[in-house]
């Protein structure tokens, strides 16, 4: 299948509003290639110091790359997505030189894309998320390794949401708990809760390719007796309470159904969000306590915020 490849060159300042606009046009992956992760010092687990190639990275600013299937009403979108990055001009968001380049790629050539620039990384006190082509030796006894490849589902695990998710994971979740994954992605949080103690895991997503990707990993990372996968949207089709239930999706949909997640998260369990950018937070405080749950903590990474929240006893 051929894909179209869409280059925007923009600012740091921009990148979160114009992936934003490359994902609600229907992009399905965005590649953000930013002049600065050149001069950034990497070390990884062992010390050692890797280099990244500055033919992948532009000389200033930031590149974000989307790929929109040839399918779709391609000329009308790119047009559409021109237009709304323009736009971000009227909200005083600088778009530097905003250069728009299209060109035509080949499936397997995307799906591969990201692959040069993600490496095996400690997010969390206990969690390192490892991709499944790199070598990797625990460095304690207690470290939770979770392999993935997220193939062309979201969650690289690396993400800021991700990241914060698993972080409240790591503290909300209990040996034998009931979680819920809403949105799984490359399954990451739903084997995260499993490495954890939960005895039971319902994840489900709306994609398919999300769905297959996650099936695969569960199964990758030993934890198919825990994690069940669905294909389902929201929690329309859960009927089971659980201890602990997990949304990492969009602002835009969360404040959709916290009705939904109060009746589900059983008494004195716990509501994790994410997918809030920092601009969205008290909107979706002010939905999570209108339909009865408690805030217990804000976390914020980059632009990025996650709230843990709690239904009463
Ligand atoms: C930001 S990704 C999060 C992936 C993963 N949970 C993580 O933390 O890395 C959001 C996921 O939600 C899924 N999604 C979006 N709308 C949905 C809906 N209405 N019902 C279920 N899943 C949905 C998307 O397909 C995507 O896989």
């Amino acid at each position: 299948m051929k894909w179209t490849e869409l280059s925007i060159l923009t600012t740091n300042e921009a990148v979160e509003a114009v992936s934003n606009i490359l994902h609600e046009a229907g992009a399905s992956g965005v590649v953000i290639e930013d002049s600065k992760e050149l001069t950034k010092e990497r070390i990884d687990q062992f010390g050692e110091i890797y280099a990244l190639n500055p033919d992948d990275f532009p000389k200033n600013g930031v590149v974000v790359k989307a790929y929109l299937s040839a399918t779709s009403f391609l000329a009308e979108t790119v047009e559409e997505i021109k237009l709304a990055i323009a736009n971000l001009v009227n909200f005083d968001i600088n778009i530097g030189e905003n250069i728009v380049t299209l060109c035509e790629v080949d499936e397997e050539d995307w799906a591969t894309a990201w692959k040069q620039y993600y490496h095996p990384v400690k997010i969390s006190e206990r969690f390192t998320i490892v991709p499944t082509w790199e070598e990797y030796t625990p460095v304690s006894t207690d470290e939770l390794i979770i392999e993935l490849d997220p193939g062309m589902a979201f969650g690289t695990g690396t993400h800021p949401t991700t990241v914060m998710c698993l972080q409240a994971l790591e503290n909300v979740v209990s040996e034998n708990d009931a979680v819920i994954d809403v949105g799984t992605g490359s399954g990451v949080l739903s084997i995260g809760a499993a490495m954890l103690g939960a005895k039971q895991v319902h994840a489900l997503d709306l994609d398919e390719v999300a769905v297959t990707a996650a099936r695969e990993n569960v199964e990758l990372n030993k934890v198919d007796g825990i994690v069940q996968v669905f294909h389902g949207n929201l929690l329309d089709t859960v009927k089971e309470p659980a201890d602990v239930v997990v949304a990492n999706i969009l602002a835009e949909i969360i404040v959709t159904f916290t009705d939904d997640a109060y009746s589900i998260v059983k008494p004195g369990g716990v509501y994790v969000t994410s997918g809030i950018i920092g601009a969205k937070k008290d909107e979706v405080k002010e939905a999570l306590e209108k339909s009865g749950f408690t805030i217990e903590e804000v976390l914020m990474m980059e632009d990025w915020v996650a709230i843990i929240a709690r239904r009463p006893q």
